[in-house]
Order: C-alpha cells, then structure tokens, then sequence
C-alpha cells in the first residue's frame, strides 16, 4: 500500500521531526510512505474573511497538484467521521482488498482546509471534537497509521 501524506507548512520542532522519522522509519515494513509539504500562506492575526478565503485557496491549490484522481483523498477535518483504531485499521485493509492502494491523507495547515479540497474528500477522518495543531498532528496520524498496519497484520504493540 502506498501512504501519502499532504501537509500544509513546515515542522519547526526538532522534537516533533525526531518522532516524525522514527514513525516513518517503523512504517517502512508496511508501506510505502510519502509525506508532501506543501507551502503556507502567511497571515496576519486579525485577517479578514476575505484574506481567510484567500489563502485557503491558494494553499487549497498547492494541494490539489499532487492529487491524481485515483487517489482515495482522506481529509483530517475536526467535523469529520470518528472511529476507533480497529474500525481505521480495517477500513485500511478493506480498501488494500479492494485494489485501491493509494491513499492520500491531507492535513490542513493553521486555518484549516479549503472547501475544494472538503468536496473532493472520499473519507473525512476526525480524531476527536478537539482541535490539534497542524505540526503536532502529523505524529499523531503517523502513530495512527502505524498502528493500523500493526492491527492489521496481527502483530502486538502495545495497548
Ligand atoms: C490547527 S488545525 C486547523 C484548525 C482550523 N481552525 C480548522 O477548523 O480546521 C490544523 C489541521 O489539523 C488537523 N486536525 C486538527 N485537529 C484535528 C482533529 N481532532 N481531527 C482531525 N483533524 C484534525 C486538520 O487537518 C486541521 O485542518
């Protein structure tokens, strides 16, 4: 199976980096992975609506530039569909079965994610009502997949 993952913006920690590698190094048994970042828009605080709606655009557009339309396109979104480990881990599997390998998980940057990107969506995957920030969020998608592999396989990994 083939894991890409889109992001907007960069990670700044070096803490946050270290456990991206580490999980990308233990995923490397289970899948091919690609993590894609693409670049944030930069604005101010106090942005009005209309430079809101800007720069989700733009980056909404950076986004779709790597997604083909095979992709089975899986948007973090807060108002999403929640699920337990199990029920990801065999939705994973069911799509492996099902030939559509290439799964493309998209993680919004700090204003989240444009509509365009929302429509396309095949699965809205939400990880609680609370909000998480973007860097943070990648290790604990990455921790989500890996243990999704681990379900799947039968393996152990701790509880
Ligand atoms: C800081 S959040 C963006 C918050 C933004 N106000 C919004 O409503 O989307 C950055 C990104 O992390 C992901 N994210 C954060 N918390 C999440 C959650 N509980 N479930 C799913 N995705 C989440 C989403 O992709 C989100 O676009």
């Amino acid at each position: 199976m083939n894991i890409r993952i889109i992001t907007v913006g960069k990670i700044k920690e070096k803490y946050l980096t270290l456990a991206i590698q580490e999980y990308a190094k233990r995923l490397n048994s289970y899948c091919r992975l690609e993590i894609i970042e693409v670049k944030d828009e930069k604005i101010p605080e106090n942005a009005s609506e209309a430079q809101r709606t800007k720069a989700l655009q733009s980056e909404g557009k950076r986004i779709l530039n790597y997604l083909k339309e095979q992709d089975i396109l899986v948007t973090l979104e807060i108002c999403g569909d929640q699920m337990d480990s199990q029920s990801f881990a065999q939705k994973i599997e069911t799509y492996g079965i099902q030939g559509k390998s290439q799964l493309t998980f998209v993680i919004g940057g700090s204003i989240g994610l444009c509509p365009e990107i929302k429509k396309r969506s095949n699965w809205k995957l939400s990880f609680s009502e609370m909000t998480f920030p973007h860097q943070l969020f990648r290790v604990i998608l990455l921790e989500q997949v890996y243990r999704a592999f681990k379900i799947i396989n039968g393996e152990t990994y701790h509880k």
